[in-house]
C-alpha cells in the first residue's frame, strides 16, 4: 500500500508563487523581450498562474506558450503503453528571446531535455530559463539545473511527487509525497 503524505498546499503555495514572480520580475524588469513556456501536462497550470500574478503585478501581458515535450523523450519509444501527445500552442517565435520555461517537477532532467529540443521548431531563443514549482533535487540524471524554485525535496527514486490542480478538477491544489 503507498503511504501519501502532503507536502505544499495553499496558502504556501500562493506565497511561493509569488516570491518566484518577484525573482523573476528582479531578473526581467520590463520583460520587452521574455516569453513565457509552460510544459505540458501540468506545467502549464502553474506557468498561467505565474503569468496571471505577473500581469497583476506589472500590468504585462506576458507571451505564454504550452510546450509538449512527448515525441521528443528519450523513453518515447521504450515504453511498454504508448505515450500520448498533449496539445502544443506557442503562438510566437521565440527567435532572439528570453525563454522562462516552467514545469510543476523536475526530477531526473529528462522532460526539460526534451523540452529543449521540442523548443527549437520555434527559433533560437536568446536565453533560456527553468522554474520548477518542486526541485527533486536528489533524483537528477542530467545536468539540468533550475534558475527558480519553489520547494526543494529530498527524495528517494522509488518516490514520486503527484502534483494535483485545481484546474485539472480537483477541489484544492494539492502536493504530495507518494511513498
Ligand atoms: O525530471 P523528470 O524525471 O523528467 O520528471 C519531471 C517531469 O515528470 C512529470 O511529467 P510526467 O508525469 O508526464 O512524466 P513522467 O511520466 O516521466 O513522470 C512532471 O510534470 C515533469 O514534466
Ligand atoms: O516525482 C515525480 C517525478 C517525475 N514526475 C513527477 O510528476 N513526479
Amino acid at each position: 500500500m503507498s503511504i501519501k503524505r502532503l507536502i505544499l498546499s495553499s496558502p504556501l503555495l500562493e506565497i511561493m508563487t509569488s516570491r518566484l514572480c518577484q525573482e523573476l520580475i528582479e531578473n526581467h524588469q520590463n520583460f520587452d523581450n521574455s516569453v513565457i513556456m509552460g510544459l505540458q501536462p501540468r506545467g502549464i497550470f502553474f506557468a498561467e498562474r505565474v503569468v496571471a500574478e505577473l500581469r497583476e503585478r506589472t500590468g504585462k501581458n506576458i507571451p505564454l506558450g504550452h510546450l509538449d515535450a512527448t515525441f521528443y523523450r528519450d523513453d518515447f519509444r521504450r515504453r511498454d503503453s504508448p505515450l500520448l501527445p498533449n496539445k502544443t500552442n506557442v503562438p510566437f517565435l521565440i527567435e532572439g528571446k528570453r525563454v522562462i520555461l516552467i514545469d510543476d517537477v523536475l526530477a531526473s532532467g529528462r522532460m526539460v531535455r526534451a523540452a529543449l529540443d521540442a523548443m527549437t521548431a520555434f527559433g533560437r531563443p536568446k536565453m533560456v530559463e527553468l522554474m520548477v514549482l518542486i526541485d527533486r533535487r536528489y533524483n537528477r540524471e542530467l545536468p539540468i539545473e533550475p534558475d527558480y524554485v519553489g520547494m526543494k525535496v529530498s527524495t528517494l527514486e522509488s518516490q514520486r511527487v503527484q502534483v494535483e490542480w485545481k484546474e485539472q478538477g480537483f477541489e484544492a491544489d494539492h502536493i504530495w509525497m507518494v511513498d
